[in-house]
């Protein structure tokens, strides 16, 4: 019998989250078959090869921090899709997750029970934090924090393998509060303990939405897609419980990250990098960009086969990757995918206010515990099929724990950190040249961007001088290592 596809727009809608749509489906429809995005504006290789998962059937167990959610966040019911336990269709759903995380390591999932709501309210609360002058975000720098980790990263201050991001961020961890932590909480990771800076007066509601609305959705929905891998893994890989990892991750050592990316003039050489090529660190990633039509093109993720195709938003679906740890979990079965964010380009043909603003992205890192010692399956399982490891013949996983390799990779990120970028006053930013020994307007920047972040007039910053560069130099920290900018 000849099957009639789903239009572009029948698809789209099934993406939302609306209940009656759901409810309606068939269970096999819905049971987490991989498709392909049929959403317009998605560039072809993309639409060919990222998988979109459907993973509502494994919402039943742990839908409950969702719906706490979306009901502080003032959200509709009919927002919040609930179903009942179906154990072929999770064993489905799990497959297909299986399948696009072993395949491409990057994923859509849909139906994936977060209101869309919560996900707006998230980039609503990090644009009006990028807004602030730029003065208002230094206030809470990670300089300020033991460990370098927590707190606001100026454009350039991020660097993936030497080179400058060109992104703003403001990074939360779980909080280890030190007069009440649990034993395990850090342990021998001091400087990762403490508490999150956020900038309480300016924005009184902003930690309060992300620690109990909006975190507490992610790690849900990070749980459910672990249960669902673990479905996936089977007894294949030595797994019985469809709760196996739990305990990994009961403390998780999540991370918040909202990153805003100026719009660049990609053809200045050696500008275009909104984040370098690298793999997330920890289990899963979890990333709320803005489903506009702006910066379709801006995050790529790298293919097995080497080939970098985009990951533009898709409406009603969060983009999903896999990190280190769990590549490592299941000895390279799961791969951690390379990914990297070209920064939105300046002159991008009809261009508006959106456009201007740059591009806004949230991922969430939904972490092991701090803790907690990932060993490989296949060293620890009886039952586990070695033919099946991609990676054993290599023998390059061993056992790790997991704070150890996170702050491994913190300090890489910010060993080289002395800042390309300076903050001088009255809220500029201004990048050292090598070559000209001298702090300049980093000219590949847009002027109105500047202006934006800065709160000086456009003609302010398309003024600037020489000679008001000079006075900067008593920021400066240590320009000898920086780049040659220009
Ligand atoms: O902004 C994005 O889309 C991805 C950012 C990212 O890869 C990261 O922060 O690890
Ligand atoms: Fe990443």
């Amino acid at each position: 019998m000849l099957r009639v596809r789903p239009s572009r727009q029948q698809l789209l809608r099934r993406a939302g989250s609306s209940r009656r749509h759901v409810s309606r489906r068939a269970s096999r429809e819905r049971a987490g078959a991989t498709r392909r995005s049929l959403v317009s504006n998605v560039p072809e290789n993309s639409r060919t090869l990222v998988p979109v998962v459907d993973v509502g059937a494994l919402l039943d167990d742990h839908g409950t921090c969702a719906v706490r959610a979306a009901r502080a966040a003032d959200c509709s019911a009919d927002h919040i899709v609930c179903r009942r336990k179906d154990e072929e269709a999770q064993r489905r759903a799990g497959e297909a997750l299986f399948h696009a995380a072993s395949q491409v390591g990057l994923f859509y999932v849909i139906h994936h029970g977060v209101p869309e709501r919560l996900l707006a309210l998230a980039r609503e609360h990090a644009t009006r934090f990028f807004d602030l002058p730029l003065a208002a975000k230094q206030r809470i720098s990670v300089r300020h924090c033991a460990s370098h980790a927590r707190g606001f990263q100026q454009v350039g201050e991020n660097v993936t393998q030497g080179r400058h991001d060109q992104h703003e961020a403001l990074d939360a961890y779980r909080e280890i509060d030190t007069a009440h932590r649990h034993p395990t909480d850090c342990a021998g990771g001091e400087p990762m303990a403490g508490l999150n800076q956020w900038p309480a007066e300016l924005l009184p509601q902003i930690r309060e939405f992300f620690h109990f609305e909006y975190v507490p959705a992610m790690l849900s929905l990070g749980a459910r897609v672990m249960h669902g891998l673990a479905l996936g893994m089977g007894s294949r890989m030595g797994i019985h419980d469809a709760r196996f990892f739990e305990p990994y991750f009961d403390r998780s050592f999540w991370v918040l990250r909202l990153i805003r990316y100026p719009p660049v003039c990609r053809s200045m050489d050696g500008h275009d990098q909104g984040c370098g090529e690298h793999t997330d660190y920890g289990m899963l990633t979890i990333l709320n960009q803005e489903p506009t039509s702006h910066h379709q093109e801006c995050l790529e993720a790298q293919l097995s086969s080497g080939q970098w195709v985009a990951v533009p938003p898709i409406p009603g679906a969060l983009a999903v990757n896999v990190g280190d740890m769990l590549e490592v979990w299941t000895g390279g079965r799961l791969r951690a995918t390379p990914h990297r964010v070209r920064a939105p380009e300046i002159t991008s043909p009809g261009k508006t206010a959106e456009d201007a603003k740059g591009r806004l992205s949230i991922p969430f890192f939904f972490e092991p515990n701090f803790d907690a010692v990932i060993v490989p399956l296949h060293m620890n399982m009886t039952g586990y099929d070695d033919s099946a490891s991609v990676q054993d013949s290599k023998c390059v996983f061993k056992p790790i724990r997991y704070g150890d390799h996170l702050m491994r990779k913190i300090a890489t990120n910010f060993a080289s950190a002395d800042p390309l970028a300076i903050h001088v006053e009255p809220g500029m930013l201004l990048y050292y040249s090598s070559r000209h020994k001298r702090f300049v307007r980093a000219p590949w920047l847009e002027h109105s961007w500047l202006a934006r972040c800065t709160k000086m007039t456009f003609d302010e910053v398309h003024n600037l001088d020489a000679s008001f560069v000079d006075t900067s130099q008593r920021h400066q920290t240590n320009p000898g290592k920086a780049a040659d900018e220009n």
